[in-house]
């Protein structure tokens, strides 16, 4: 679903049928017409996402496979041939937690928030800019050149005020922990004026005091990242389908939901979701016309989502559209 509404004006998957004045000698001549048919129905997307700035949130437990990770980078590669302008914001939470783990270093998530130490703070930063971000520059540049890693200490790019989590209705001390209070998009329009991709790491600076770094949530990083560039679409990758509207009800996935209902179903969604959805409806509400949950486990459901007229995932439009849902949309076809 990669808009409301479909730009070629048709209904449906987008599946061209075959015309019955259409002969093909061979299979291998139908499969070629095939591939033919699927370059021209991205053409309408293209011409809409021609120089769009396009957030892609790049979840930690969506890193987890090889090779899904060389589908990732393909995307993105294509998506920058193709005359978009992708924009990479990593988390990489399973990858701290093993580091901390191999270095014995005690590690506990409140709230959601992962209590950090002075001392987990370095392993933290050393992980997301040293490992992620350089594993995921280096990927990318086997495609060509055009990847550069950046921090939010780069340039003003993230700053944060410290918070503390909330458990059992109390407020706890979770350390080293801040949200992005203020973002300087400068670095990063910089690199994309010049033709490249950034892929960005979530470290800010404390912004009452900057000589001190704070570990951020990556989700929403990158929702503040997207609204402070003006972007046309945030895309969260993560393990899940999207959203599941009663978590674990897999009857229950949403495709499609406006950012007014989606406030009022954020206070029942549990862990994982939360700060996922809450990034989603702060790009929206701050002006970003599109925001995408989808399932980075599913290969090249990036360019399935921008591309396709279905899409894939859960999209949220600003708003008070009611959900739908996948379950739904299916039985209204077959009616
Ligand atoms: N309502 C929900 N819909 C979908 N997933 C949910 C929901 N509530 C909790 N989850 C959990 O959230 C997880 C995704 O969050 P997380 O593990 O933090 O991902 P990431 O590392 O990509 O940021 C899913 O795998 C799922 O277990
Ligand atoms: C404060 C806090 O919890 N920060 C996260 C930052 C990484 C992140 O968000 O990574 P994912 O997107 O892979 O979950 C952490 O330390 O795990």
């Amino acid at each position: 679903m990669s808009d409301d509404e479909n730009p070629t004006g048709t209904e449906g998957s987008g599946v061209t049928e075959v015309p019955e004045d259409f002969y093909f000698d061979t299979e291998r001549d139908l499969y070629a017409y095939q591939k033919a048919e699927v370059l021209i129905q991205a053409l309408p997307w293209l011409e809409r996402f021609e120089n769009a700035i396009v957030v892609i949130k790049f979840g930690g437990n969506a890193m987890v496979d090889a090779e899904l990770e060389q589908a990732f980078a393909d995307d993105i590669t294509f998506l920058r041939r193709a005359g978009l302008r992708p924009v990479i914001v990593h988390g990489g939470g399973p990858q701290i937690s093993e580091m901390l783990g191999r270095l014995n270093i005690a590690s506990e998530f409140r709230g959601g928030l992962r209590v950090t130490t002075p001392e987990a703070m370095d392993v933290v930063r050393m992980v997301l800019t040293g490992q992620v971000q350089r594993r995921l520059v280096t990927m990318l540049n086997a495609r060509g050149p055009l990847a550069i890693g950046l921090s939010g200490e780069d340039a003003g790019l993230f700053r944060g005020k410290r918070r503390t989590a909330v458990v059992d209705g109390e407020e706890v001390d979770v350390g080293q922990v801040g949200d992005v209070s203020l973002v300087d998009p400068a670095a990063v329009a910089d690199v994309l004026a010049a033709g490249r991709i950034p892929v960005v790491s979530t470290i800010a600076v404390d912004e009452d005091d900057p000589t001190q770094i704070l570990n951020v949530n990556a989700d929403t990083a990158a929702s503040a990242l997207a609204v402070a560039l003006g972007a046309t679409k945030l895309v969260v990758l993560t393990d899940v389908e999207g959203l599941y509207a009663a978590w674990p009800d897999r009857s229950s996935l949403v495709r499609r939901i406006g950012s007014q209902p989606l406030a009022e179903l954020l206070p029942g969604l549990s862990s994982g979701m939360v700060p996922k959805m809450e990034a989603c409806l702060r790009a929206v509400d701050g002006g970003v016309p599109q925001a995408h949950v989808i399932d980075g486990r599913a290969p090249h459901a990036l360019l399935l989502e921008i591309f396709t007229t279905d899409g894939v995932g859960t999209m949220v439009l600003p708003g008070d559209r009611a959900p739908e849902f996948e379950k739904a949309e299916t039985e209204s076809e077959q009616a």
